[in-house]
């Protein structure tokens, strides 16, 4: 943060020779010294001794413990070692990462879209698992994302100085990247906060700027703050971005927390969809069925096995000393923890800044914050708002499975794609299954002028390797035709799940049924492997396609007056958008069905509404009506049946995304 400072003296360490500064950081500075036993390269963070009372030690070491549970992941830095110097300064002995990390590289070089689609899913993947940990990362930005030998981003400083206890004042914050309900007078903030900080970084990484910095204009603090609270967010200046990154990106990054992704893990399944929409390969998320359990996560080695593509490595050369200035010089800090098992909470407040330092542009705090002591599950959210539930993990198959479910508008309508990606890799009970990647998508059209339906099946059986336990499926890298060009996920914990490996097979089985034509796909085994790559064309109106794209000026992000029921984000990038229905209610009428009403934000003659049954892994039909209400069967054996609905213009330009909700 204090970039003018001179660096501390670097600690006498037994064991341990001091090679250099590394990097100097608001509360601490980071050395490379150079491990005697077993031989290696290291970083050793050493607080400041500013705050060192015995709360701040506490504090520290047990932050200490709680990284080292989540650097098993690997996207997130590996801590070997934590004790206190002899000069009494606490240290923190970490991975080296060697490669410039990404704080310096976003302003000098141009990223490919695909590297910052695997960074930002590896990256998610890691904030995911922290999450599941009970942590609040708080402070994600591109500074914080270093990069290892191999090239992986590794996510870093979770906190650490956050935790120096109550006589530390609360900063830390970095503005750019803070969700505006951080920076509100009261702020409050949960799972939704790191999901908003992580889109303003991959924003970063694209654009080579923070969101609502604005080139050749004042970029005060005050300026990013009420420009974070009320600007649209603006548009990327990339003709290589695509819309449906763009209104991925502006999801996570909406006003209003309730139109954000609720995870981390939607928002990285909603990455992975735009990878499969540009035919990329699709990086794995890795959370591996262990870290569910047991709050581990899966390791590098089995990651790249089992992901569909591994991270090409980053330029060469050593990491730069200290930091960009201008992005240390915003920042709050607070650490909270959020209860991995319920509701997101805010367990530490943070005050708002009450002023800036001219120079410095650094936002000054008001309050001081209690320190974590570890990986608490603190007992309460924020009085009087509802905060969501962390939306359940997905399931992993020891050999690899995922299924999601996504809604996107559509060529001048309304499109629903149900991308379904399942990677096989053997099957540890029954030893099947092994080397076969099956990847298929469907999409449903609704555009202007009709009905256009088609849906793709790949099976590359040599494509994928065996996915030993824990990992994600992929879909092969091949097989595809025909994506949807904008994607979001639906419900989270619907996203995926694990069947027993029984009902893999028939479920299997049953989307083959249901998604084959021809019933052939139905009657494939989960152990044969097949020698052919079928690819159906997805029927799409080019026109509409076209127009769809190329229509879209928008207006950024949530306005301020929202519907806690619309999950969606009424704008794109870009796009002039039509908004999703709003206070979307449904009531069990006690016979078997639901009643859904809604109402119409912008109204005008001709308008209709899609309606259709939001299921897990299922293909519902949707259908129009024109009145603002429905009723709606309850699924058998169900007492809630949750539905999205769309507005749909006469012209046929629909919802962005639709409105989504649950009987009652
Ligand atoms: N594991 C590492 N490998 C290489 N360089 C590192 C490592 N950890 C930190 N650094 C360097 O040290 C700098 C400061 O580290 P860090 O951001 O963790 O300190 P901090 O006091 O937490 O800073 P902040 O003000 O962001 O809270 C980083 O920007 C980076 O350049």
């Amino acid at each position: 943060m204090s970039a003018r400072r001179q660096p501390s003296i670097p600690p006498k360490i037994p064991g341990f020779e001091y090679v250099r500064l590394l990097g100097m950081g608001g509360f601490a500075d980071v050395f490379e010294y150079r491990q005697e036993l077993p031989r290696r390269s290291v970083a050793v963070k050493v607080l400041l001794s500013g705050s060192l009372d015995q709360d701040a030690r506490e504090a520290f070491f047990a932050e200490a413990n709680v990284m080292a549970q989540l650097s098993h992941h690997p996207s997130i830095v590996t801590v070997y070692h934590a004790d206190i110097a002899s000069d009494g300064r606490p240290y923190l002995v970490m991975e080296y990462c060697s490669r410039p990390g990404f704080g310096t590289r976003y302003r000098m070089e141009r990223f490919t879209v695909a590297e910052v689609l695997r960074t930002g899913i590896r990256v998610a993947s890691a904030v995911e698992a922290a999450h599941h940990l009970g942590i609040l990362h708080r402070d994600i930005k591109p500074a914080n994302i270093l990069a290892t030998d191999f090239g992986w981003p590794a996510l870093t400083d979770f906190g650490i100085a956050a935790t120096l206890g109550s006589s530390m004042a609360a900063t830390g914050m970095s503005i750019p990247w803070s969700a505006p309900e951080l920076l509100a007078e009261h702020p409050a903030g949960d799972a939704r906060g790191d999901v908003y900080s992580l889109g303003a970084t991959i924003y970063s990484l694209l654009a080579g700027r923070s969101p609502f910095e604005i080139p050749g204009k004042s970029n005060t603090p005050a300026d990013l703050l009420s420009r974070i609270e009320r600007s649209p967010l603006p548009r990327i200046e990339r003709e290589d971005v695509p819309a449906g990154l763009a209104a991925v990106l502006a999801r996570a990054m909406s006003k209003d927390p309730d139109r954000r992704f609720l995870s981390a893990l939607a928002f990285a399944h909603a990455l992975q969809t735009v990878e499969r929409s540009m035919q990329l390969p699709v990086t794995s998320i890795d959370l591996s069925q262990d870290s569910l359990s047991d709050l581990g996560v899966s390791r590098p080695d089995a990651a790249a096995e089992g992901s569909a593509s591994f991270a090409p490595p980053a330029p060469g050369g050593s990491a730069a000393a200290g930091e960009q200035p201008a992005d240390q010089a915003t920042r709050l800090r607070p650490v909270v923890s959020i209860d991995p098992l319920g509701s997101a909470v805010a367990a530490a407040a943070v005050q708002r800044a009450a002023e800036f330092d001219d120079n410095a542009t650094r936002l000054r705090p008001v309050t001081t914050i209690n320190a974590q002591t570890g990986p608490v599950r603190p007992s309460s959210g924020r009085p009087g708002r509802p905060t969501p539930p962390v939306p359940p993990a997905p399931e992993v198959a020891q050999g690899g499975y995922e299924q999601g479910w996504y809604a996107q508008p559509g060529p001048q309508g309304y499109a629903q794609g149900y991308p379904q990606s399942q990677g096989y890799g053997q099957d540890p009970a029954t030893q099947q299954g092994q080397q076969q990647v099956y990847a298929q998508e469907q999409l449903q059209g609704y555009p202007a002028q009709g009905y256009a339906q088609g849906y793709q099946q790949g099976y590359p059986p040599q494509q994928g390797p065996p996915q030993p336990g824990g990992q994600t499926g992929y879909p092969g890298q091949t097989g595809y035709a025909g994506q949807p060009t904008q994607a979001y996920p639906g419900q989270p914990g619907q996203q995926a799940f694990m069947p027993s490996p029984d009902e893999r097979r028939s479920r299997n089985y049953r989307q083959s049924q249901v998604q084959s034509n021809d019933g052939d796909a139905g009657r494939r085994s989960a152990g044969r492997t097949i020698a052919i790559v079928v690819s159906a064309v997805v029927v799409l109106s080019a026109l509409g396609l076209i127009a769809y794209l190329t229509l879209g000026r928008d207006a950024g992000s949530a306005g301020p007056d929202v519907d806690p029921t619309a999950t969606s984000t009424p704008s794109l990038i870009g796009g002039d958008t039509v908004p999703a229905p709003t206070k979307l209610a449904g009531t069990n009428l006690g016979d078997g069905t639901a009643r859904f009403t809604w109402t119409n934000p912008d109204a005008f003659e001709g308008d209709e509404f899609l309606w259709q049954v939001v299921a897990a892994g299922e293909t519902t039909r949707a259908e129009k009506i024109d009145k603002t209400s429905v009723v709606v069967d309850l699924p058998q054996g169900a007492d809630v049946v949750c539905i999205e609905v769309s507005l749909v213009r006469s012209d046929g330009r629909a919802s962005s995304t639709p409105a989504q909700g649950c009987s009652q």
